[in-house]
């Protein structure tokens, strides 16, 4: 997951490959309450590892569910409808799926709970779910503003609830309130129960899912239109042993509307989801196909690739979809007309106001929309009129996840998508996904070149962590291939060139975690003696070792983009990069600094002798007939003597903020 401030997509041309979704969301949080409310053990395969799923299952162990956890398997040992914990203060985060039915299923059992969330859940609607509790005979009350969490639920005993009468709950607002009714009343159902809809009720597909995964734990609600719902007396949760959670529909949109701008030949195949998916949100497909992807499906997969293009305008009730029909939005930036998304006033109470966040951010790519109280029209974005902008992600996922697509644009313009640690809802490694079927049009690379002892390998890295890139310590290789050199017996020097060549063709080496990984043994300490400094630049000096390392290094370049620390970074390995830093400091400052760094090590040397080294070896660096040591022409030079870490690495951002071309935005 990228927790930098922002991430930078450079433009993307094509998409190909394979790619595995994570589990659903709405599955794996209805399957955890089940299983946790029925008696027995469940077994639950291919769960959802997200912010959803976590403050759903720490909700459950904090009411004394058992969980254990093997990898991707879950064993949970049901309360069989009685909790262990009758007082607890519980956290929602910002999951839907976890505040409604767990409000409902607490106030049923009868504790005293507080259910709270971040600051948007506290603005997102459970009126009209507490209202139908409270008819009941529940006795919940509202901490903050009424209609909204954070709830205060207290103890009814369950003889005091009001069965005999049908429970009535709007629909209108949140699908999630009859699916807590449905999830939860099962525990009270001594005599059938009946839950009548008031009003229309929106993204019924969700109660779908609600119902079928009901039949899974043995309770068989009898459906009258989707109005009127009975659930039989004597109801009891059964566990299925067993149960696999499908990947998420609403996940595989994104890689569908991928399939369906960039994907060609064999096209893209999506795995963990199929067309008779139970989610409702598979029929995002239709949309896409009517689009003019091209759309095949097995048993959980699919494949998709481009078909019309430009693709075709929409104009759809997308009232069934809520969650895909924000890709459709992004996709229609590619269409052939406006197209129109209908029926979808439920965006306005979700992560944020989704139709004024989308429009929003879609204007600040060039785009013409319109948009009302329950609707929203965009117009497609010619080349011309594309704008780089910094997409505002409102803490919600979809908004990062669906603006990444605009990446695609005939402008050939980067896409910034600001805080997209928001993903972590339902997708955590959504873009690490994106990022093996994507092919870019080009990977940034920002090299940091300069002396020993200048500071280069701090400022990389964190250069590199701010803009969530990957980093190539391009020293350390030198450093490992001397060490290698000297591990196989050898001198580090010309007469045993080609040996030495040969070695460092095959090293096996990572970089992990700031550690530098040989052949899986961890070699950071034995890389930085000064020894092995000595040789790492007696071996950089050979033709035949640097040729052999060139491949490698450039294999470090991958998506989102490469900071590259060493000496000869900008002036021969990627010259073409759009920002090249020579740093420097004085002699005496760098003697200064390593030696202090070695004290703190233990390791003890004199001042003198060290800045003599750092001299000798500057001169040797720089002298060297290949790719000495030299700024790029077109480097800037940083002399950080002066310099705080910190102020080292906001020059280097500015600069590479004054190269990118967001700036209007
Ligand atoms: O029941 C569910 O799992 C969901 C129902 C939908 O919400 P609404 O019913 O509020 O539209 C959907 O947007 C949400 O992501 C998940
Ligand atoms: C609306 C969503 O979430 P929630 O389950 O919190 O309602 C969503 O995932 O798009």
């Amino acid at each position: 997951m990228y927790s930098s401030p922002f991430l930078d997509l450079p433009p993307f041309r094509a998409a190909t490959g394979v790619v595995r979704l994570p589990g659903s969301k709405s599955i794996s949080n209805r399957i955890l309450l089940l299983a946790a409310l029925a008696a027995g053990t469940t077994t639950v395969h291919d769960l959802l590892d997200s912010d959803d799923t976590r403050v759903m299952l720490d909700a459950l162990r904090a009411l004394g569910c058992e969980v254990a956890q093997e990898g991707a398997t879950l064993r949970i040992h049901g309360l069989d409808g009685q909790l262990r914990t009758r007082q607890a203060s519980l956290f929602m985060g910002n999951a839907g799926t976890a505040m409604r039915p767990l409000t409902a299923a607490l106030a049923l059992l009868g504790g005293d709970f507080e259910l709270h969330g971040v600051p948007r859940m506290h603005e997102r609607p459970i009126g009209d779910l507490v209202d139908a509790l409270t008819q009941l005979g529940c006795r919940i009350d509202y901490l903050g503003n009424p209609g909204y969490p954070p709830l205060r639920i207290h103890p009814v005993p369950p003889d005091m609830l009001a069965l005999d009468v049908p429970i009535r709950v709007r629909g209108d607002v949140s699908s999630q309130f009859l699916t807590a009714l449905l999830l939860t009343l099962p525990l009270v159902a001594t005599r059938d129960v009946t839950i009548e809809v008031v009003g229309e009720l929106i993204s019924r597909p969700y109660i779908e899912i609600t119902l079928n995964l009901l039949a899974r734990f043995g309770i068989d609600v009898r459906r009258e239109d989707w109005q009127r719902f009975t659930i039989p007396a004597g109801s009891r949760y059964r566990s299925p042993g067993d149960i696999h959670v499908e990947a998420d529909a609403s996940s595989a949109s994104y890689f569908i509307a991928l399939g369906a701008l960039a994907a060609t030949g064999d096209g893209l195949r999506i795995e963990g989801v199929g067309a008779t998916s139970i989610q409702g949100d598979i029929r995002f497909i239709e949309a896409a196909r009517e689009m003019g992807a091209q759309v095949e499906s097995g048993p959980n997969w699919l494949r998709v690739a481009r078909g019309a293009w430009p693709l075709k305008a929409i104009d759809l009730d997308a009232n069934h979809i809520p969650d895909a029909a924000m890709t459709l939005a992004v996709m229609a930036l590619y269409a052939d007309g406006p197209s129109t998304l209908r029926n979808i006033a439920s965006w306005r109470v979700k992560e944020t106001d989704r139709i004024d966040a989308m429009a929003a951010e879609l204007r600040k790519l060039g785009a013409a929309v319109e948009d009302g109280p329950d609707f929203i029209r965009v117009h497609p974005l010619p080349a011309a009129n594309w704008r780089a902008a910094s997409v505002e992600t409102y803490d919600d996922h979809r908004i990062a996840m669906c603006f990444s697509l605009a990446a695609f644009n005939p402008a050939a313009l980067p896409v910034r998508i600001l805080d997209p640690h928001c993903v972590a809802k339902t997708f955590p490694d959504y873009f690490e996904t994106l990022f093996e079927v994507v092919e870019p049009l080009d990977i940034p690379v920002i090299c940091i070149d300069g002396p020993t002892a200048s500071g280069k390998g701090t400022l990389a890295v964190e250069v590199a962590h701010a803009l969530g890139y990957h980093y190539l310590d391009s020293g350390s290789l030198y450093r490992v291939t001397g060490l290698a050199t000297r591990r196989a017996g050898l001198e580090p020097d010309a007469a045993n060139e080609g040996r030495i060549a040969a070695l460092a063709h095959g090293l096996s080496l990572q970089f992990i975690k700031g550690q530098v990984v040989l052949d899986g043994e961890d070699v950071s300490d034995a890389i930085r003696t000064e020894a092995a400094g000595m040789d790492a630049s007696r071996v950089s000096a050979l033709p035949a070792v640097r040729e052999a390392l060139l491949s490698l290094q450039k294999r470090f370049r991958r998506l989102p983009g490469l900071v590259a620390d060493g000496r000869d970074m900008g002036t021969v390995i990627f010259p073409e990069a759009p920002l090249k830093v020579f740093l420097t400091a004085s002699a005496a400052q760098r003697a200064d600094r390593r030696h202090k760094q070695l004290i703190s090590k233990g390791i003890s040397t004199t001042l003198d002798s060290l800045r003599a080294d750092l001299e000798a070896r500057d001169a040797r660096d720089s002298s060297r007939s290949v790719a000495p040591l030299k700024p790029a022409r077109d480097a800037r030079r940083l002399d950080n003597s002066q310099l705080s870490i910190a102020q080292s690495i906001e020059q280097v951002l500015d600069w590479w903020q004054d190269v990118q071309p967001f700036k209007a935005s």
